[in-house]
């Protein structure tokens, strides 16, 4: 199936995304979301709500980086000077125009934080642990701080359609559950050193409260 989640090809875009200079490049860093937003679809209907805001936001961006200004959209950290040089960012509220990189990229951080905990949570989690409460504990400790009650609400809903943890873990396509397990413990540093940079990155330039 040439649409099929790889855990591996997100594992690589998330390895990749990384120079040598610590900057975090946004072609690699979109084609691992594009990769989990597939996982995501074959979830099915249900995560349609979810899988749509995701897809807009990477559509958002990848549009930036294919855009007249693409150089400035080559990394993280050029997108952030470039945006901020230039007034392109909405520290305020919402204007009304178009989305910035920053504030799309920080609601992709922010979701980021989440599949760091949720992938923590099925790794370490016993064979018998339901992902639904895994899934449900990230979100409570991470997104669902930005979401408003009616998101919660239905997240949380969908969350409960959840295959339990070894069928989760069989659908990843890595092989069977402890395969994935050992993947998910090399994926999770790549993953962690994303989060890490673009943290750092955003908060030095006040940039992780974007209305
Ligand atoms: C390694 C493989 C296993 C894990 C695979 C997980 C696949 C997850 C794929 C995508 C994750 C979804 C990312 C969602 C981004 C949400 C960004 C956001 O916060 N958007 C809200 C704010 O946007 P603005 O209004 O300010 O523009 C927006 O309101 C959100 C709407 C939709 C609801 C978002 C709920 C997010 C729940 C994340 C958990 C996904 C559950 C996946 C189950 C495995």
């Amino acid at each position: 199936m040439a649409d099929a989640f790889s855990l591996r090809e997100v594992l690589a875009a998330f390895q990749t995304c990384v120079t040598e200079r610590r900057e975090v490049l946004l072609g690699p860093y979109l084609s691992g979301w594009r990769g989990l937003i597939r996982f995501l679809h074959s979830l099915g209907a249900i995560f349609s709500f979810i899988s749509k805001d995701a897809v807009a936001k990477v559509q958002i961006m990848e549009n930036y980086c294919g855009g007249e200004q693409r150089d400035k959209y080559v990394s993280l950290q050029s997108m952030v000077e470039y945006e901020l040089a230039n007034g392109l960012v909405g520290v305020q509220k919402r204007s009304g125009g178009p989305d910035s990189g920053c504030r799309t990229v920080l609601r992709l951080h922010r979701a980021l934080r989440w599949l760091q905990l949720f992938l923590e949570g099925l790794r370490t989690g016993r064979e018998d642990s339901r992902t639904s409460v895994i899934c449900t504990d990230s979100y409570n400790a991470s997104l669902a701080t930005y979401h408003p009650w009616v998101v919660r609400k239905a997240a949380t809903v969908a969350f409960c359609a959840l295959p339990p943890r070894n069928a989760f873990l069989e659908i990843m396509n890595v092989g069977t559950a402890e395969e994935a397990v050992a993947m998910l413990g090399e994926a999770l540093p790549y993953i962690c050193d994303v989060y890490g940079i673009t943290q750092e990155l955003f908060a030095q330039h006040k940039l992780l409260d974007l209305p």
